[in-house]
Formats: structure tokens, sequence, C-alpha cells
């Protein structure tokens, strides 16, 4: 299909796509894969960085390392005798500052890029032998999620170019409210119109809010002529869907109130046909609180037939036409897994393991997909993508996930908090593809289902499964045992089961909170537990028993979420991501302690991850150093020479800034991207991580860590501005540490030009000053997008932080000569200079 979707507008400009960014990356051998075989067709191509770009990027790595040694080697032999604590300390965080970068530079010497061929897999696999997948989407609360969010996704899902017989979605609502089960009843209603609409008239992308709000839609179908009219209808019906969707909340509430009059004792929360709901009340109650409520599975739309089956042509009741259009629609799911008091129900990761199990027996497709419940499917034919790795005949069977990037809506033009993160995404990801594969990042995932269960892969493992003894690791539920070989089966598609009693029992036992008591679940079979971001720790687990991943991105976009732009929210967000991987230090899941199974720079970059946040307290301490020049008469010296020192310093640093141009330039980002990350980096580095080390020293003395806190979704309901979300300050303590960064650079930079004043412009006092003001200033700049969040509405006028800056800076220096000057009646205006 030569469909191509523009991007929403996107402001950075034209971003180099796999095919014409030729001149980065080129076809490579790939000869070191073991399990090739003739014969079978190849899916994948893979692509290395040009020599000419390669071999200088590594080259100045190489030329770095040298210079941080010289520079080390430098400052031994000028020690200062008159500062050696503070010459001491500055030298452990350089030695650290060193280090840190080691680890987190080797790991990308040798990216890798692997482009899917849909077209080979099409092929040789024609849609008969494609495999089953079960695809799983997560969500909490209506509210902070929204519930029109949830829906598109699941829309998007079961609208997908995929054999819809071959693949069953799942939805965990993990707040067990009745909200999000009668969407999904609603959505298993309109996807009857809104799948065959897709399916005719190619529609591309299948969520239909995505869809409806573009702009620009060239029409790719070969039924132009019914497209108009088929259109409005389906648009109109949408609008119709959303407001029902929207007031779920009210009409339960509503009919609830109904049937609860008169009574004054326990208010229920009522279901349609006039059953109390199982799961959380709105008045909440015994059995039907938030963490406290009975499990629910409930098959909305059956496993559909494998023959297809036509619509009907078009009627009065039934306007469009759909005589040629096939209209199955794929297996939905809803879960709500039990909650008990007395039980840690491990959020995400929880939800994820009973969902993986209960799937088990009603599908038990051997490879699985996740979405977070705001990532919805962008490109159709995006399921197929994964499976060009998967059964390649080159370590496909030793493959355990695919990972896609993570690409982000409604991010604020400027992307003022780096929110599309593309260094990450383009840059250290295609990086790891080249070692052992990405980590896994929690969201548009392809899994095979035993690596979930913890076996060990194909190239490690003498024979087949055995299942003896796997009661202890994998639960005590024999149907869930007899399931596994047929999950391990790569090829099998999904075969319907009767949901009877019996069936529902085995479920009910599966999803129960006791299930997982004393097993290992969590641990070494499905999503880790104990720690605030369980995904970077789950694909670990993976990699460590040597299975590989692959990277996969395709154009347009596979998925697409939200991200959140306000400034407290996405601190919140990046403080979890940051304690979590800490904790991952203090944990089994350290990387240092891995088999030998996991590769070494895979190792290294794994221990990068983990520890990155500690560099930072040393930044934050540099950040404040300006201090002591602020309040003391003497000068400190971090090392003398200064003159040279600098030198050294604004060498190395540019070094790096160079070798990050490179990475600019082999992950095809632009320079906005690239700066942004510099600049969040600085944001993050003076408030969030040093938070998340302080976290994880309190919780190695105290024993409890950092909670999952849910990222609330961005809502334009409340004041109905677009970015809205942008110019909200919410303050917390979290920003104190970068705002007082602030203030002291900013006195810094006006107590330089102040000292500059006094003692005379081209004195060496001056010079230093100057100098030493150039990493204030340096430190200010990055910390700007910083300073325009905390200003809020005042933000969208930058213009008057710039007044604000001048004014502070001028009245710091004035404070500053007058009171070097007390003794002496002269003003630095005019003191002769020289
Ligand atoms: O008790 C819970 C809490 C959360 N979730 C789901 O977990 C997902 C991720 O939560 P969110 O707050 O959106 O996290 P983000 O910071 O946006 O997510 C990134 O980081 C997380 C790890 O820290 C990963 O789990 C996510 O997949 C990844 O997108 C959402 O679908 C939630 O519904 C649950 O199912 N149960
Ligand atoms: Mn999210």
């Amino acid at each position: 299909m030569a469909l191509r979707v523009e991007a929403d507008a996107d402001p950075k400009g034209r971003r180099a796509t796999d095919t014409d960014a030729d001149d980065v990356w080129v076809a490579a051998e790939e000869g070191d894969m073991s399990g090739a075989s003739a014969g079978r067709p190849l899916l994948f191509r893979t692509m290395k960085v040009k020599g000419s770009i390669l071999h200088p990027y590594r080259f100045l790595i190489l030329v770095r390392l040298v210079a941080i040694v010289a520079f080390f080697a430098w400052r031994v032999e000028h020690r200062n005798h008159d500062g050696m604590w503070l010459w001491a300390t500055s030298m452990v965080a350089d030695a650290w500052f060193g280090f840190s970068w080691l680890l987190n530079q080797l790991p990308k010497l040798n990216p890798t890029k692997r482009v899917p061929d849909l077209a080979a897999l099409a092929d040789r696999h024609d849609d008969a032998i494609l495999p089953g997948i079960d695809v799983f989407v997560t969500t909490v609360d209506p509210v902070d999620e929204p519930v029109l969010y949830t829906v598109n996704t699941i829309l998007s899902i079961l609208a997908a170019d995929y054999p819809v017989d071959k693949y069953a979605c799942y939805l965990s609502d993990d707040g067990g409210t009745l909200v999000h089960y009668e969407a999904m009843l609603q959505v298993a209603s309109f996807a009857a119109l809104w799948v065959p609409f897709c399916r005719k008239h190619c529609i591309e992308p299948r969520s239909p809010e995505n869809y409806f709000g573009m702009k620009t839609r060239p029409y790719v179908g070969g039924m132009a002529g019914e497209f108009m009219s088929d259109h409005r209808r389906v648009r109109r019906e949408y609008g119709e869907f959303k407001v029902r969707i929207e007031s779920l909340s009210t009409t339960i509430r509503r009919r609830s109130d109904a049937y609860n009059k008169g009574d004054d004792g326990v208010h229920a929360t009522w279901m349609a046909d006039g059953t109390p709901w199982p799961g959380t009340w709105i008045e909440q109650a015994d059995n039907h609180g938030r963490g406290q409520h009975a499990g629910i599975v409930e098959v909305m739309l059956d496993h559909p037939s494998c023959k297809p089956q036509l619509g009907f042509s078009a009627s009065t009741d039934n306007p469009i036409d759909l005589s040629n259009v096939d209209t199955r629609l794929p297996m939905l799911v809803y879960i709500s897994r039990e909650k008990r008091s007395g039980y840690d129900n491990q959020k995400k990761a929880g939800a994820m393991n009973a969902m993986l199990r209960v799937s088990a027996l009603l599908s038990n497709a051997p490879f699985v997909i996740n979405f977070d419940c705001d990532h919805y499917i962008n490109n159709s034919r995006a399921l197929r993508a994964p499976m060009c790795f998967m059964l390649d005949p080159r370590d496909g069977q030793n493959t355990a996930f695919v990972q896609f990037p993570q690409r982000f809506d409604d991010v604020d033009p400027t992307d003022r908090y780096s929110n599309h993160n593309r260094v990450f995404f383009d840059g250290t990801m295609l990086s790891l593809n080249g070692l052992q594969g990405p980590t896994y990042l929690g969201t548009g995932t392809m899994f095979r289902r035993v690596a979930l269960y913890g076996m060990e892969p194909p190239r490690y493992r003498a024979e087949d499964i055995k299942l003896v003894g796997k009661a202890v690791e994998l639960g005590n539920s024999t149907p869930f045992l007899n399931s596994i070989p047929d999950g391990a089966i790569q090829e099998r598609s999904i075969t319907p089961v009767l949901v009877d009693d019996e069936l529902n029992n085995d479920l009910a036992t599966l999803m129960a909170c006791g299930y997982e008591d004393g097993s290992s679940w969590g641990r070494d079979v499905g999503w880790v537990y104990n720690i605030a971001t369980e995904d970077v720790v789950t694909g670990f687990r993976i990699h460590r028993q040597g299975w590989r991943s692959m990277y996969c991105s395709m154009e347009p976009a596979a998925f697409r979420g939200t991200a959140p732009i306000n400034l407290t929210e996405r601190l919140y967000q990046v403080l979890r991501w940051s304690g979590g991987s800490l904790e991952a230090f203090f944990s089994h899941s350290n990387a240092l302690i891995a088999s030998r199974r996991l590769h070494l720079l895979q190792r290294i970059a794994y221990l990068n991850m983990s520890i990155y946040p500690i560099a930072t307290m040393f930044i934050l301490a540099y950040s404040f150093f300006p201090v002591m020049w602020l309040f003391s008469e003497q000068s400190y010296y971090i090392q003398r020479p200064f003159g040279t020192f600098i030198m050294y310093l604004v060498a190395v640093i540019a070094m790096m800034h160079v070798i990050g141009m490179f990475e600019v330039k082999w992950s095809g980002i632009t320079l906005l991207d690239w700066w942004r990350n510099e600049q969040f980096y600085m944001i993050a580095a003076t408030g969030v991580y040093p938070t998340a080390v302080l976290y994880m020293a309190l919780k190695l003395v105290r024993g409890k860590g950092i909670h999952f806190r849910l990222t609330s979704k961005q809502t334009e309901a409340c004041s109905g501005e677009k970015f809205a979300d942008l110019y909200a300050v919410r303050w917390v303590p979290l920003l104190i540490p970068t705002v007082a960064v602030l203030v002291v650079n900013v006195a810094a930079v006006g107590a330089a030009i102040g000292k500059a004043a006094t003692w005379g412009f081209f004195t060496d006092q001056a010079w230093h000053a100057v100098l030493g003001m150039v990493f204030n200033v340096g430190t200010l700049v990055l910390l700007y997008p910083f300073a325009l969040g905390i200003m809020g509405q005042w933000g969208k006028r930058p213009g008057i932080l710039l007044v604000m800056l001048v004014m502070a800076i001028a009245t710091v220096g004035l404070l500053y000569v007058a009171l070097q000057q007390d003794g002496h009646s002269m003003s630095f205006l005019t003191r002769p200079s020289g």
C-alpha cells in the first residue's frame, strides 16, 4: 500500500526516513548471526553507518578518551595546595564524569538499523501462515487516563490490518470501574461500523479521533465514489459514539441513583441489566473498593470464524454498502483482575501478568504485544512488521521481543521539555540494536510468549520446553501449565474456546491475588515486580537469559501516544524512571551480577542505565559552586593555573558535543531534538535526578522506595486551550533545587561583572571572573525551558524573562560593587581601567 499519512504538522521540519537516509546508512553483510539456513526467505535488511561517518566518530571517541586522561594527569601534577579539599572533591567528581561518559559512550560504537521487509513477508508467508497475536492494553483510571484515549486505542487495534482470526485484544482495567466495562460494550458495537469502513476505504490511521482530527487525507482506497457519503455517515456516528462515551459516568451515576433511591443502606453501582457491578462502586463499599473487588473477565466479541463474512448492501437503515467488505471483528476481552487488601497488586506489572495467564486459556497466541492505554496503532500494518524479525531464519527463534520507538502527539511545537526524546529513541536504541538489542520500553513491544514465561532461548536450550516441576515456578493451575507447549509453537494461530463454567473457574483462579504466592511470577517469570519501572528490568531479565531483541521503526510511525507537557508532571515521570533505574542497581536486576550470556557492551549499557543519576549529584554541586564566589572576599580556585584548567574543560566539553553532532547525523534527528535533550538533562540533573539518588539512599536505610505514580494524560477539557498544560504551574518541592540553581547563577553573573568592575576590567581576577561566567551563562541557557515553565502564563512572552534577567544581573552587580567599595568613594564608572 503506497499510503503515506502526513505526519501531523511537524515543527522540526523533515526528518530523514529510511528511504532518503542512504547518505548515512549502507547495507551490511549479516555474517555473524547464527541459524541462517538457506532457502528460507530473509525478512529484514541490516544497515550500518557509512564508514565515512562511523570511522571519524569512533576516532573522536578515542581522542576524547586520551584527552580526559591527559587532563587528569595534568591535574594531578598541579595539585592545589591552598584549597586541597576543593581540589580533591572536584577530582572525584571529574573522575566520575569520565567514568559515566565512558559507560554511556562505549555501547554506542556500533549503531545498527534493521528494516523489516513487509513485502518479503507477504510473499512467502501469505496471511494464512501468519502466527497468532494477543494484544494487551492496560488502563487504571478513567479520569487521569481519559476513556476516550482508551476506546480509540482499542478501535485502532480492532481495525488493524492483520488476519482478523489471528489476533485477540485484551483490556486490563486496574480500576475495575463500570465506566470502562460499558465503554468496551460501546466499542464492540461501534467497531461493527468503524472496522469495515476502515477496510473498505483503506483508512489511516485507524484511531477515529486521530483520523477525523487530521487535515489532509489523500484518498488511497479503491471506492472513491462512495467515500464522501460513507465518510460523512461514519463521522456522524463517531460523534454520537463519542457523546455516549463521554457521558458514561453520568449515565451510570444516574442509573445507580435511581436504583438506590429510598434505600438508606449501601449504595451500589448498577449495570444496565439491573444487576450490581462486581467491580468498584462509585461509593466504595466492602468488596467493591479500589483495592478490593472480585476478578472480572468477559469476552465482549467472540473469536471470529476463519471464513470472511461479507456485509450487507446499502439499504435505508444501513446506508453504507459493505457487500464487498469482510465485516468480521477480532476477539475482544475485558479483564479486571481480583484485588484484595493485604496483597500488593504490583501495578502495571501485576496487571500484565494476570492478563498473560488469562489470555493463555482464551487465545494463547504465541506472540503478545502490549500498549499503554494512550498508545494507538497509527500504521495499520504495524502488527506485521515484528513478524519480519520473529520469523526470520537468522536468529528469529532467539528473538524474545521487538521494540518500537515511542512517538507522541500533542507535544507543544517547540517540544519544551524534550518529550519526543529523539536522542534516546533514535540514537541510544539504534546503538543497542547493534548489540543484544534494545531495552523493553513499556509500550509498543511484541514479545514471544515463552520468553515471558521465563524460558531459555532455543540457543541455550537442549530440548523442547519441559513442564515437569514447572508448577513451583508458574503457579498451580493445570490448565495453564497445559497451555504452555501450545503457546510455544510460533506458527500457531488462535483456536476458539467455549467459555463455560469450568473455564470461568479456571480464569478466576488465574486472576486471583493469591495465585502467585510462592511462585516465581514477578521475578523470573512475567513482568518484574517491586520496582517503579517494570519495563527496563523485565527486558533485562530476558536479555540476561541470552535472548536478543530487535528495534523496529517504520514509516508512517507504527504507534503513537501522548506525553506529559506540564513541567511538574514531566518531572514526576522522570523521577519515577530515574528512581526505578537506581532501584534496579540495588536489586537482583543489577547488571554486574548477570550471567555470562549478557553481552559485555550490553551489560555496560544496562549498568549505565541504572546508575546515570549519580553523576548529577556532582553537577548539582558544581552548579552551586558560584555561591562561594558570592559570599567570599577571596577567590576560590578549583584548579590552578585557572586559565589552563578552563581551556582543558572547554576542550573536553566541546569534544563531547562534536561527538554528539555525529550522533545527530547518524540517528537522523534534528539539532533542536538534540538541544532540547541537552537542556532537559540539565533541568533533571539539578532537581529530579539528585532527588532520585536521595530517595534511593533513604530506601537503603528505611526500606521504602519510590512508588509508581500514574502519569496523568493531558486533557484540554478544562480550558479548551490547546497546550494549556504547558502553561499550568503546579508548585512542588521537586522544583526548588533547580530554582535555587537559577538564582545562584544569575547572581554569579552579576557578581562576576561587579568583580570585573571593581578590580578593573583587564586584570587577572576580572579575566578569571569572566571565564567562570561562561559556565554560569551556560547553565542559565540550559535551564531556560525550566525558567519559562515556572513563569506559567507569562512564559508565553519570553521577552519579559529577558528583561527580568538583565535587571537581576545589574542589581547584583551594583550591589557587589557597592559592598566592595565601602571604604573607597569612587564609582566603578570613573575608575581607570588597565
Ligand atoms: O496500577 C496500575 C498503574 C498503571 N497501569 C498502566 O501502566 C501504563 C503506564 O503508565 P503511565 O503512567 O502512562 O506511565 P508513563 O510514564 O507514561 O509510561 C512509561 O514508563 C512506564 C514505566 O515506568 C512504562 O510502564 C510505560 O509503558 C511507559 O510508556 C498505563 O497504561 C497505565 O494504565 C496499570 O495498568 N496499573
Ligand atoms: Mn504514558
